[in-house]
């Protein structure tokens, strides 16, 4: 059996014409377009490549992209006093600030700083708080846009599926692990101390990689039929992009399964421009725009 590629660009494309079509409603409500600042911190050439992407694409939905870029040996309260003008900025909607940061910033004192209804990768603490009690909140990106990917392949019905997450981190494993028993799966976590991580994912119905470890996750670990969504982004020396699961043997095995690329990236970033216009028409008192 081979598994059925889960082709996340073109669902993230989706996504972005719809909320393209709700952007033009918002801005002929209230006369101007939602805004979405990124804050880039030092020269990392990924991350400015990730960046101009995300700047691209959200011009391409008809919002309105800042960019602000800082120097690396930046100091913590330069970035504070920055996050605080966004944070008062009536025009912005949106507050990104690209991580890692470097190591003389307290990243968790900056995503503290973040007014919490602009924090539209959601990851204040005030933001993970509403995910775990089930309160409406901005839900961070990534693991959103993996929960999008599931509920499609199940056509919804994800009550009671086994699932595991590898991976315990604030932005990917922990809301991963919120959303997935909000949809009533079983959840469970594995990270560095799991003792038998193959032994986890042997028994899941629905495996959810975020390790960054190339290969980390192994072909014969996968249950046949299992969905496998792989969250890795890691490049290798030789230039190549690869997941964090042997994609070669886990297709073989799988029902379904994202590539890298083109699985979960492109869903981050549609998922930033849907909780940018989310945190617009919240912040306007527009009713939640449907269907997203
Ligand atoms: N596609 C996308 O849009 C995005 C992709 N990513 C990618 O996802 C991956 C994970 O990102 P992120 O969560 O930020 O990474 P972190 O490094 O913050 O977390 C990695 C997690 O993996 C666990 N881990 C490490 N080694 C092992 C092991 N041997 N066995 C079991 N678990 C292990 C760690 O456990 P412990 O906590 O015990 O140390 C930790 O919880 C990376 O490749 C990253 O590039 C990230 C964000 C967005
Ligand atoms: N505050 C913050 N929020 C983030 O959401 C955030 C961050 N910091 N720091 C870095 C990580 C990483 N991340 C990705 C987004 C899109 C792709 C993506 O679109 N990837 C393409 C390939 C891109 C390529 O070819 O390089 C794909 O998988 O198809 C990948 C990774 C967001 N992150």
């Amino acid at each position: 059996m081979t598994a059925r590629i889960i082709d996340g660009k073109a669902r993230a494309a989706a996504l972005r014409a719809d909320v393209a079509g709700h952007v033009t409603h918002f801005a002929a409500r209230i006369g101007r377009a939602p805004g979405l600042a990124v804050v880039l911190v030092g020269e990392d050439p990924a991350s400015g490549v990730y960046v101009r992407s995300k700047g691209k694409a959200t011009r391409e939905a008809g919002m309105v992209s800042v960019e602000r870029r800082l120097p690396a040996d930046i100091d913590e309260w330069a970035l504070l006093e920055l996050v605080s003008e966004l944070n008062a900025d009536p025009a912005i909607d949106g507050i990104l600030v690209q991580l890692p940061l470097p190591s003389q910033i307290d990243a968790q004192a900056v995503i503290g700083a973040i007014d919490p209804a602009k924090d539209v990768d959601g990851f204040h603490p005030v933001n993970a708080g509403r995910l775990a009690t089930g309160l409406p909140a901005l839900v961070p990106c990534t693991p959103l846009g993996c929960l999008m990917l599931l509920r499609e392949a199940y056509d919804g019905k994800l009550a009671g599926l086994d699932a595991v997450v590898v991976g315990r981190s604030n932005i990917v494993g922990k809301p991963m692990a919120q959303l997935l028993l909000g949809d009533s799966c079983t959840v469970t976590i594995a990270h560095s101390r799991t003792r038998d991580v193959a032994a986890r994912v042997r028994s899941a119905d629905i495996v959810i990689a975020a390790v960054g470890i190339p290969h980390f996750i192994a072909g014969d670990w996968i249950k046949p039929g299992a969905t496998v969504i792989d969250v890795g982004i890691n490049r290798l020396p030789d230039g190549r992009l690869v997941g964090d699961v042997d994609y070669a043997a886990a297709v073989e095995v799988a029902g379904a399964i994202t590539p890298v690329p083109g699985g979960v990236g492109p869903m981050t970033i549609a998922c930033l421009l849907r909780n940018t216009l989310v945190a617009a028409c919240r912040r306007e008192g527009l009713p939640e725009p449907d269907g997203l």
